[in-house]
């Protein structure tokens, strides 16, 4: 048998290396190439291993003609096109926690730099300057400290900024109170923190969501004086709003370990007075890059060689006997959730997944997986079936499993209920031919509808015209519907439509919708 190829790209641990070949794989380093060259090497390897720095791009992935497996040896899989990587058949590995402490830490060696200006003394001092009056600072005891994500890396800063004798206020989305408790933080809305914190660091994936979330107009409601850390990812933050503000004097001091745009060689903060910078070395400890090392050569091995499925982001990990049965449920369930994750607005506390007729036959366990998993992944980049439902229970997610006999007018059902600020919503579905999932309950309202590609969600109140008027403003604007799915609760009550469209649907013709009369709701939605 001819050993599987693995190509490192970027710069990794030497025991990665060591560990492919002990496995049976056939490993070479080649870091630092243009996309270019890794489109010309790529067809040749079964495995590709990297940190930040390649971008796995679709055009990489389409001259992949062999690849089986991407493994990132650290967290953020932002410079992977997952969905690209799925529709090849390619499995997208990460590390999780290998690099966890080590941000954290590196989170707080950040605070603590900009609480003493030491960068900038440090400096001067070697300039032969002594400016012992130049650096007056803050001391961290007592202070506030607001925390974006409340993920691993959060809690992790968390707990040594409690050391601190620092107060921890804590946004995040899917943080319970009791989580919230037993890290010992206060938990607060986002504009609640950013009126209060005296730091703010940033733990949050980049996402639809978090892009921008530090925006000029949250930096300019800051505390004045306020000290900013991001070791999460570019983008979090308005970069030119920072600048200002740092000019202003509003910003007391703003350290970025990462940026918008990498490598960043020539970014209008550099020499902003207050402001620190690192090239992206959150993860670069020994510790840290032997274990992320380790673990993404043992896990690309042990599916290269054996097929074992750890850490994957795309997908179940499965037996090969149950696998062909439980995929089509799994699909239904992971699109079910998703649309969860995207309609339920404000903290879930409690999500019940009720499985009835013949898929509850079978082994519910992934099925609970992937409906968490699509509830979740607009949250974490690093949530998967397999690690969706360890997640949901250690951020405090009460999930409740019911099976039970055939009931209804379906031969199977998947029924996804969760508990919000608003009351309890629930979305379910059953597969048409066997393998196809279709939606056909929403909050109540009959419907029928396949989940698919990028879709819009509309509650209106039914009246004569109303669709008409939403299919021209569609039209006039560009927009090609794929399909059209309507139901309401009675008529003239309250109703939905869910369409397919041909290409997601920008802000402005989002407003147009909005603005359209009887509109109550509307959501762009992507599957
Ligand atoms: N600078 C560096 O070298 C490193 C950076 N990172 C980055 O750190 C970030 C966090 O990593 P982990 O803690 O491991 O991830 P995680 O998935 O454990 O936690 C992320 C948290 O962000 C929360 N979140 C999602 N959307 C949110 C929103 N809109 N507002 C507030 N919170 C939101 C999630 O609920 C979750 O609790 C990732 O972006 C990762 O790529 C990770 C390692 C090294
Ligand atoms: O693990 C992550 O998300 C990181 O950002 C670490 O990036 P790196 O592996 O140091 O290029």
């Amino acid at each position: 048998m001819t050993k599987p190829k693995v190509l490192i790209s970027d710069k990794m641990d030497p025991n990665a290396a060591r560990i492919f070949e002990a496995r049976g794989c056939d490993v070479d380093v080649i870091t630092g190439e243009t996309p270019e060259q890794l489109i010309a090497r790529i067809g040749d390897y079964d495995g590709l291993a990297i940190r930040s720095s390649t971008r796995v791009t679709a055009e990489i992935l389409e001259a992949a003609t062999n690849l089986k497996v991407i493994g990132r040896a650290g967290i953020g899989v932002d410079n992977v096109d997952i969905p690209a990587a799925s529709s090849k058949g390619v499995v997208v590995m990460n590390t999780p926690f290998g690099n966890s402490i080590t941000t954290a830490e590196h989170a707080i060696a950040l605070i603590m730099a900009l609480a003493r200006q030491i960068p900038a003394a440090n400096a001067r001092t070697q300039a032969g300057e002594w400016p012992k009056n130049d650096f007056m600072g803050v001391e961290v005891t007592g202070k506030t400290l607001g925390l974006i994500g409340a993920g691993n890396i959060g809690a992790i800063v968390a707990s040594r900024a409690l050391g601190l004798r620092m107060k921890v206020v804590a946004y995040d989305p899917f943080l319970t109170e009791e989580r919230a408790i037993e890290m010992g933080v206060e938990k607060v809305d986002l504009e609640a923190l950013i009126e209060r914190a005296d730091f703010i660091t940033l733990h949050t994936p980049l996402t639809d969501e978090t892009r921008n979330i530090l925006s000029r107009e949250r930096l300019e409601r800051t505390k004045k004086g306020v000290r900013i850390v991001n070791c999460a990812r570019g983008g979090l933050i308005d970069e030119a709003a920072l600048k200002d503000l740092l000019d202003s004097g509003h910003v007391a001091g703003a350290a970025l370990d990462v940026f918008a745009k990498e490598p960043a060689k020539d970014s209008p903060l550099f020499g902003t007075p207050g402001f620190i910078c690192t090239p992206h070395l959150g993860a670069s400890t020994t510790e840290a890059q032997v274990n992320v090392a380790l673990q993404v050569a043992e896990q690309m091995a042990d599916y290269l060689v054996n097929g074992g499925v750890t850490n994957a982001l795309n997908m179940p990990s499965l037996s090969a006997e149950e696998a062909p049965k439980l995929k089509p449920y799994m699909a239904l369930a992971e699109k079910l959730g998703s649309l969860v994750g995207q309609l339920a607005h404000g903290n879930l506390t409690r999500i019940g997944i009720e499985v009835e007729g013949a898929a509850a036959q079978l082994n519910i366990k992934p099925i609970t997986g992937a409906v968490l998993a699509g509830l979740m992944k607009r949250y974490s980049q690093s949530v998967n079936m397999v690690n969706a439902p360890f997640l949901a229970k250690e951020r405090g997610l009460d999930v409740r499993e019911i099976r039970r006999e055939r009931e209804g007018d379906y031969q199977t059902l998947v029924r996804v209920k969760v508990d919000t600020e608003q009351g309890e919503r629930s979305v379910a579905g059953t597969l048409f031919g066997k393998t196809q999932p279709r939606l056909v309950d929403i909050f109540g309202i009959g419907i029928e509808a396949d989940l698919t590609g990028d879709m819009l969600y509309v509650v209106n109140e039914d009246a004569p015209g109303f669709i008409g008027s939403i299919g021209s403003l569609l039209g006039k604007n560009g927009i090609n519907i794929g399909t059209f799915h309507l139901g309401r609760r009675e008529a003239g009550g309250e109703a939905v439509l869910l369409l397919s469209v041909d290409q997601p649907i920008n802000q402005d013709v989002m407003k147009q919708i909005c603005d359209t009369p009887g509109v109550k709701v509307v959501k762009a939605l992507s599957f």
